[in-house]
């Protein structure tokens, strides 16, 4: 067992030491011949996040095309809703291929439809007044828990925001800080974490602040979206050593952009939004690129073929690195239009990788990493302790729980390459986690995944893609 000296105080992770009971394990499918399978995965978590809730804040109504539907998006749109906003599910796609190709509803003015449809397009209507007297329930969406209390300051009366008891402990105090210093009235007996009480006025001063946001760039990003509707707008700086996930930052501004916002940057780690109106806009929603990481990593870790479709042209999500990253375990990747191929190799490398910028994607590549012959060190995600679990000590405690190498740094991981065995697989309430652990079962049989439901925070349809992937590939991948 790893000494463990760095994680978040009340992980535990080995879990109570309870046993989990077997009708809760999910047995990991084994590939019994390299994966060979086209892909189409749903909408961008993170861009459905931020597009709801400029479109909420929006001068008039907007379409969001192949939005995704799954936990962290339902929190949002309920908070929104709750705060007075309409937000109406459009009648499905007239003719849905969802194997990719692209078609237009018959009769409809709509858009094609993507090829990575999988519900609904949702119509917003910003709310006249947003109004107040009410409790939202950010669930585990740190982009609710973070996007959420500066669209609640500008709403007339009390919000309360919680989570769930697993992200209770996520940090906040930096959104406290920040809107307190913005002239909000918000109560949280002096916890900086949720939950607490905003008393909103209908109006938020705006101003210039100082934040530190080396806990997580969803601060940074919550607050630009709602700058545009502070009265005096917004002058943020970051002052803390470092800043995770800079393309989530760069997301933020390039959604705002797009509804006619300017966000300036005059200095690293200063961002300047003047008072505005927030454009309405209908926008397509692009696949989770996040998501695809253990399905492209299952072309390397079983040395076959993966092609995703619908790979955006140019993107801001931090899952198109995937692209530079997997061939440094071995693969080679492709591109053909819109179709990304990822093809594994005879072997898999060790790897040393700074995922500063994307610690989103740290679980899959830490469990290719676990598969690979050489020895692995990734840093730079020191934050992702502040993710839906402290993911160093989970996938630290985890892989080592299969037989595994796995040392915890103050950062990051270094994986040393072991024989793994099969065994239970905890996910810690954690979607990438679960998905973790999935890859791994592919190569490693008796892999057994408790809790494949924590998939469900962004990616629902997990279990039948994943099984889809090695059984039905020449059809490619998808749910009606
Ligand atoms: O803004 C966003 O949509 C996100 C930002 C990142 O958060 P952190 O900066 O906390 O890592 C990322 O990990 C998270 O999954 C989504
Ligand atoms: C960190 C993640 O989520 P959240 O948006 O809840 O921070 C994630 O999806 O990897």
């Amino acid at each position: 067992m790893q000494i463990r000296t760095y994680s978040r105080p009340e992980f535990d992770p080995y879990g109570d030491n309870e046993p989990v009971p077997s009708n809760e394990l999910w047995p990991a499918p084994s590939a019994t011949s390299p994966v060979d399978a086209d892909v189409t995965l749903p909408g961008s978590k993170s861009q459905t996040n931020r597009e709801l809730v400029l479109a909420a804040l929006a001068d008039g109504p907007s379409v969001l095309s192949a939005p995704l539907h799954s936990q962290d998006s339902d929190r949002m749109v309920e908070a929104l809703t709750s705060l007075g906003v309409g937000i109406e599910r459009m009648p499905d796609h007239a003719e849905v291929d969802p194997h990719g190709s692209q078609r237009r509803p018959t009769g409809s003015s709509r858009p094609a439809t993507p090829a990575h449809y999988f519900g609904a397009d949702l119509r917003i209507t910003p709310a006249a007044e947003l109004t107040g007297s009410t409790t939202i329930d950010a669930g585990q969406a740190g982009t609710v828990m973070r996007f959420i209390p500066p669209v609640a300051a500008l709403a007339l009366g009390p919000v309360t925001i919680d989570a769930d008891d697993s992200a209770r402990g996520r940090p906040m105090t930096a959104m406290v800080d920040a809107l307190h210093a913005l002239g909000v009235d918000l109560a949280d007996e002096g916890r900086g974490a949720l939950p607490f009480t905003i008393h909103g006025t209908g109006r938020v001063a705006g101003g210039e602040i100082t934040i530190d946001a080396s806990s997580s760039s969803q601060f940074v990003s919550g607050l630009l979206l709602s700058a545009p509707r502070f009265e005096n707008g917004l002058v943020l700086h970051h002052s803390g050593e470092r800043l995770p996930s800079l393309p989530h930052i760069e997301m933020t501004i390039a959604a705002l952009a797009a509804r006619g916002v300017t966000v300036s940057s005059p200095a690293l780690g200063t961002w300047v939004v003047e008072p505005q109106l927030i454009g309405a806009r209908d926008v397509a929603i692009e696949p989770d690129l996040s998501n695809a990481a253990p399905f492209l990593a299952a072309a390397v870790a079983t040395g076959g073929r993966v092609t995703l479709s619908g790979w955006p042209g140019e993107t801001t999500q931090v899952g198109a690195d995937l692209a530079r990253y997997l061939p440094l375990f071995g693969a080679e990747v492709s591109l053909d239009g819109d179709r990304l191929t990822v093809r594994g190799g005879e072997r898999i490398r060790g790897v040393t990788l700074d995922l500063t910028t994307g610690g989103e994607l740290a679980p899959a590549l830490a469990a290719l990493a676990a598969l690979a012959d050489g020895p692995s060190e990734i840093t730079g995600i020191g934050h992702i302790r502040n993710h839906e679990t402290d993911r160093l000590a989970a996938l630290a405690a985890e892989i080592n729980g299969l037989g595994g190498a796995v040392t915890e740094l103050e950062d990051g991981l270094r994986i040393e390459p072991r024989t793994l065995h099969g065994g239970i697989w905890k996910s810690h309430k954690d979607h990438r986690m679960s998905t973790a652990g999935a890859l791994i079962g592919l190569v490693v049989p008796g892999v057994e995944i408790h809790d494949i439901g924590a998939t469900a925070k962004t990616l629902p349809q997990f279990p039948e893609l994943w099984q889809r992937m090695l059984t039905a590939p020449a059809e490619g991948v998808s749910l009606p």
